[in-house]
């Protein structure tokens, strides 16, 4: 066991409450990623130094909080970032958070909170985050550049066509182990050289059906 192994999760955030407590340049990054991900978004800092999240806040996509942060402020919360520039403070946050059992961000201290955010590249339902356990999030970043180059727009295109037809496996096959079966023979189809060659046509229900259809024997 040791202090620097994380456990890597996915969280669904969306329409859940999430407190950032501060409104620098961190938050503004950290409130970007909630966002995207359709969180309830909550400001409290006394200040908005950044200007992104000042428009935000001006047109209601971030509640904002005017003031200093006070004890009982994360009631109710999914997940609080402690983003402030006073270190001490984002530090009793993450003792609060704890108690309460919400998990914490704690920006200024990565290891005094319960997680820490990846440098994240996406390509539609493609996610790839990297994290350097604190040891150096300059070289996460680096790292995340090199797999935007290696991961291109394709796969996009190819992880949609692979939801639809494990969504459509799974809807119409009962026996799981037919569903493997043609789980399997999907994943070996080329989709993704065929999206690459430009030479995919698309798959209407009618063609993933009768596919599903044809290749449930052995
Ligand atoms: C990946 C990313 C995600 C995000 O924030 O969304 C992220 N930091 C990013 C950028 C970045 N942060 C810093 C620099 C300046 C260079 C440098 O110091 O190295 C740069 C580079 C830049 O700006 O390009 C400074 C810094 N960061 C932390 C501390 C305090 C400490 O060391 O504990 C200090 C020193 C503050 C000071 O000196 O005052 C702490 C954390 N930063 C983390 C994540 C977590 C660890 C992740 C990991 O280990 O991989 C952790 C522990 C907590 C957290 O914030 O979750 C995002 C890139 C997003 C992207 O572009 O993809
Ligand atoms: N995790 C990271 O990726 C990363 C990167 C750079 C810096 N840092 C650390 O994170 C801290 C924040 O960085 P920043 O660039 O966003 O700082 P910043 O100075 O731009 O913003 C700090 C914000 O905290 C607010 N604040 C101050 N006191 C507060 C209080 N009592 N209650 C609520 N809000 C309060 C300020 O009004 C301001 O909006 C830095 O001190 C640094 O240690 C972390």
């Amino acid at each position: 066991m040791s202090d620097s192994m994380y456990v890597p999760v996915m969280l669904k955030c969306n329409g859940r409450l999430c407190l950032l407590v501060g409104g620098g340049a961190v938050a503004e990054r950290k409130a970007a990623a909630l966002l995207d991900a359709g969180a309830s978004v909550h400001i409290v800092s006394p200040q908005l130094k950044s200007g992104q999240l000042r428009r935000l806040a001006d047109e209601g996509a971030v509640r904002w909080t005017s003031r200093a942060y006070e004890p009982g402020d994360l009631q109710g919360a999914f997940l609080v970032y402690a983003a402030t520039d006073d270190d001490a403070l984002n530090k009793t946050i993450a003792l609060e958070a704890d108690r309460l059992g919400i998990w914490v961000n704690v920006a200024s201290d990565g290891e005094a909170g319960s997680f820490i955010s990846p440098a994240v590249m996406r390509r539609g339902r493609l996610t790839l985050a990297v994290a350097t356990s604190g040891a150096g999030p300059a070289a996460a970043v680096r790292i995340r550049q090199q797999l935007e180059e290696q991961f291109g727009r394709d796969y996009e295109e190819y992880l949609d066509i692979l939801y639809s037809m494990r969504s459509a496996i799974k809807a119409q096959v009962e026996s799981a182990e037919t569903r493997k079966r043609l789980l399997d023979r999907l994943y070996r189809l080329d989709i993704l050289g065929d999206i690459r060659r430009g030479g995919y046509e698309s798959w209407n229900t009618e063609k993933i059906k009768l596919w599903i259809e044809n290749n449930q024997e052995e």
